[in-house]
């Protein structure tokens, strides 16, 4: 059940109870109530779920999927009433005898098969079921139901006594307040969660409701209730209510916001201005700092706190981790017990200060699995935390600390009684493990080996790489600084060169760490096997750069450095890289796909003047004279080509959509995302200025780059979002006459007239949108299966 209905249902039967209004018992009282919350909540969850399936099937009406949902839905609900009437004829007329009160509170019982409108279900049966009965006890309960007014139906006469009078007027009263208080309360806490449903999930569309009532009323008498519409218009009044008083707010809002007066255009004097380019917020470009990549404080030890639990229990049995007494004998605070019973030297407080909360915390976490946690041996862990010898503890301290923190567990006569049983009962074992195992194991070597995780030195360098490329891949700014590219301005240009300077630090490492790697397994060979075989792998010492996982330096320039490739003014590295640029495709004609086109694997664009192959070096001829010949489909954006799109009502939201009209094939360029490009800061408090206008245009290229196509942009910007299969289009950033722009291409073949989605991104979740396409997805897989299985059965027939 839904959790948010769940509570609201909980409040009103709060509201119930306190009204006290059944003479009934309070078990019956209680199974009425949990009946009526189970049936009205499958009765909302159906509803919900058709509802759904209703308002896709009204914007696309030759969804099959939804139709076949839908009507299986009726169906199953039709069953449902009918085998209810049928349980309810059964049960009534087995037992005759019973009083009317007591008849609803039996079927109440039965609450999990019972359909939901519950009682008027019932009541209705029942006086259905009446013609077919003679018994007078009976018809004097059904009389009961009439005055109620649920149905009329013929008199019935008979002698009434005083008694029956006042029983009468009792039940008359019961079944009255059942049907006021449950029926029409939880049914109007039903409409109130399915209107509150739709206003979440499809604002107020009246048109949504009309489809839902026409596709209910096809197959079953089910109307939508007056109520549902008044009560639907009642919402409608609120919300606009709601959206004046939003958008007062938002105007106080913007008022705010005017303190960051480079929104404010000095031309038109408006607030974040759609026309002219004066109102750019382009002096965060020159103030950009330049922040250090990677932070030195971040501990390189990690310990594993399963494998000391592991121990621990493991040793718990000859209580291993229990006896182990520190190498200072002395400072022990097992000595410092036998000497002095009182409490022992103040804790040092400092220390634990300037230990890191993840150690206090392990410490505690282990005083609580093991209860009482024998300090020398946690002392000893705690130690590796530092190597400042004046910040490591004696295990007193730890004791001192512990027992503060967790007086339960360190009790200085529970120890005491410890100890001694310990010693008495098994000294000399106990002599022998300190002597040999505890000094063997429990050394610091042995702890460094087994309990702590030293992070893989290649696999940090080669994560840093990644951030690094990453960086690297931002896109082109121009310089706004005077003079020369140097670290005080703080230009682009010259962070790049520091950071293929720092890739190039990072790159040696790595080969030297590789160096040695070879070196010790070849030391491994030496031992295993003759020298004959060595002399034989000695050759491939050399080609060691051949082998290696991770990118060359070279590698790493030629693949994010395309801003430099013919417009470069940098001496070092672009001149020679030059000649290595463009594809040479040769098998594949059109450079359509990643395997045969070095340029589209590198995610640039062919370029006709670095290129060599055969459709670019043709693409111009072809284009002159209109040849009916492909071209390259990698170059659309240089060639500034234009397929056909088109605006549209979305049919995912309130606002636009950008519709096919041509059809598209798989890979097919699209068209490019065109925006101001804006950097992290700008980015997020543009996001700040959009997000109360409730609509944002903010495309994110990189960890640094935003585009934003508020003020500037074509008609790409239009795409709405989609999950899973639903998204039928993908993004790209791509290299493209030395800048980085984003490509749209079709992620499968898409036909005219189809709207164009793409996925924005994890956070972009709609959650509803998500489990419709998951349902969608299965129900498509089965298809395609049935529809193999038809083809299979219809060869065989044929064979
Ligand atoms: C780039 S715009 C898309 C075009 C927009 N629909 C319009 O009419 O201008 C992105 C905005 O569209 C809306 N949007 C996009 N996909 C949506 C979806 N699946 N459901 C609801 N709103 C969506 C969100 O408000 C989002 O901030």
């Amino acid at each position: 059940m839904d959790p948010k209905f769940e509570i609201q249902l909980r409040a009103q039967e709060q509201d119930l109870q306190e009204q006290n209004f059944f003479n009934l018992d309070i078990n019956d009282q209680q199974k009425i109530k949990e009946g009526m919350v189970k049936v009205i909540a499958s009765a909302y969850i159906r509803f919900k779920m058709a509802f759904r399936a209703c308002c896709w099937k009204g914007y696309s009406d030759n969804d099959i999927y939804i139709q076949q949902n839908l009507q299986k839905g009726i169906a199953e609900h039709q069953n449902k009433v009918k085998r209810i009437k049928k349980k309810v004829q059964n049960f009534f007329q087995s037992e005759m005898s019973i009083e009317p009160h007591q008849f609803v509170v039996q079927i109440l019982k039965n609450r999990d098969q019972v359909y939901s409108g519950g009682i008027f279900q019932h009541v209705n049966s029942y006086v259905q079921i009446n013609e077919s009965i003679k018994d007078e006890k009976t018809k004097y309960l059904y009389r009961d139901v009439e005055n109620i007014g649920l149905k009329k139906s013929d008199q019935v006469n008979h002698q009434e006594s005083q008694q029956a009078k006042q029983l009468k007027e009792n039940q008359k009263k019961i079944l009255q307040s059942i049907s006021s208080t449950y029926i029409t309360k939880y049914t109007e806490l039903l409409l109130k969660c399915i209107i509150k449903d739709i206003q979440y999930y499809y604002g107020y569309n009246f048109r949504v409701l009309k489809i839902f009532q026409i596709e209910f009323a096809k197959n079953s008498d089910f109307r939508i209730p007056h109520i549902w519409w008044s009560a639907f218009q009642d919402r409608y009044r609120m919300l606009i209510e709601f959206k004046r008083n939003e958008h007062e707010k938002k105007k106080k809002f913007k008022l705010n916001v005017f303190k960051n007066n480079y929104f404010l255009c000095p031309i038109c004097i408006q607030y974040n201005c759609m026309i002219h380019k004066s109102c750019n917020d382009i002096h965060y470009l020159k103030n950009d700092n330049w922040t250090p990549l990677f932070d030195k404080n971040i501990p390189k030890h990690q310990l594993h706190i399963d494998k000391i639990k592991d121990f621990l229990t493991m040793y718990n049995g000859t209580n291993y981790a229990h006896k182990f007494m520190c190498k200072d004998h002395e400072f022990c605070f097992r000595n410092q017990l036998n000497k002095n019973k009182q409490d022992l030297i103040s804790v040092q407080q400092h220390k634990f200060n300037c230990l890191n909360k993840r150690w206090i915390n392990m410490l505690l976490y282990f005083a609580d699995c093991f209860t009482f946690q024998n300090p020398c041996f946690l002392t000893i862990i705690i130690n590796m935390s530092t190597s400042n010898d004046d910040l490591k503890f004696q295990c007193k301290d730890i004791y001192q600390y512990l027992k503060s923190v967790r007086p339960q567990y360190y009790s200085l006569e529970r120890i005491q009684n410890e100890i001694n049983a310990f010693i008495q009962s098994r000294e000399k074992e106990y002599l022998k493990l300190l002597s040999k195992d505890s000094e063997n194991i429990l050394d610091d070597k042995y702890i460094q080996k087994h309990f702590y995780h030293i992070p893989d030195q290649k696999q940090e360098i080669l994560n840093q790489l990644k951030e690094l490329s990453e960086m690297l891949k931002c896109n082109y700014t121009p310089c706004f600084h005077t003079g020369v590219c140097d670290g005080e301005n703080g230009c682009r240009c010259y962070r790049n060169r520091d950071l293929i300077e720092k890739m190039q630090k990072r790159i040696d490492k790595l080969k030297h760490i590789q160096k040695k790697e070879k070196k010790h397994t070849k030391k491994v060979l030496e031992l295993s096997f003759d020298n004959n075989s060595i002399d034989s792998n000695e050759e491939d010492d050399d080609e060691e750069s051949s082998d290696l996982q991770y990118m060359t330096y070279q590698e790493i320039i030629s693949k994010f450095l395309h801003e430099c490739e013919r417009f470069c003014g940098c001496p070092n590295y672009c001149r020679s890289k030059n000649k290595k640029l463009g594809c040479n495709c040769l098998n594949d004609m059109t450079c359509q796909t990643d395997k045969n086109c070095q340029c589209r694997s590198k995610l640039r664009e062919c370029d006709p003047e670095v290129c060599r192959c055969f459709c670019n070096r043709n693409a111009r001829t072809i284009q002159k004279f209109g040849l009916n010949i492909d071209y390259c489909t990698n170059s659309q954006a240089l060639y500034n080509c234009k397929p056909r799109v088109l605006l549209g009502k979305s049919l995912v939201c309130e606002g636009l959509g950008l519709f096919a009209g041509q059809d598209f094939k798989k890979n097919q360029y699209i068209g490019c995302y065109i925006g101001e490009i804006i950097n992290e800061k700008q980015g997020t408090e543009r996001q700040e200025v959009q997000q109360p206008q409730g609509i944002s245009y903010l495309f994110m290229l990189n960890k640094e780059t935003d585009v934003d196509s508020f003020r500037y942009g074509n008609k790409m910007r239009y795409v709405n979002h989609n999950c899973g299969s639903m998204a039928n289009c993908k993004v790209d950033v791509i290299y493209n006459r030395g800048i980085n722009i984003v490509r749209f291409s079709a992620k499968e073949d898409i036909q005219k007239g189809q709207e164009i989605y793409f996925d924005y991104n994890r956070n972009y979740q709609i959650e509803w949108m998500k489990y419709f396409n998951e349902y969608y997805d299965k129900f498509e897989q089965e298809e395609k299966k049935q529809q193999v299985q038809k083809k299979i059965i219809s060869k065989f027939i044929k064979n």
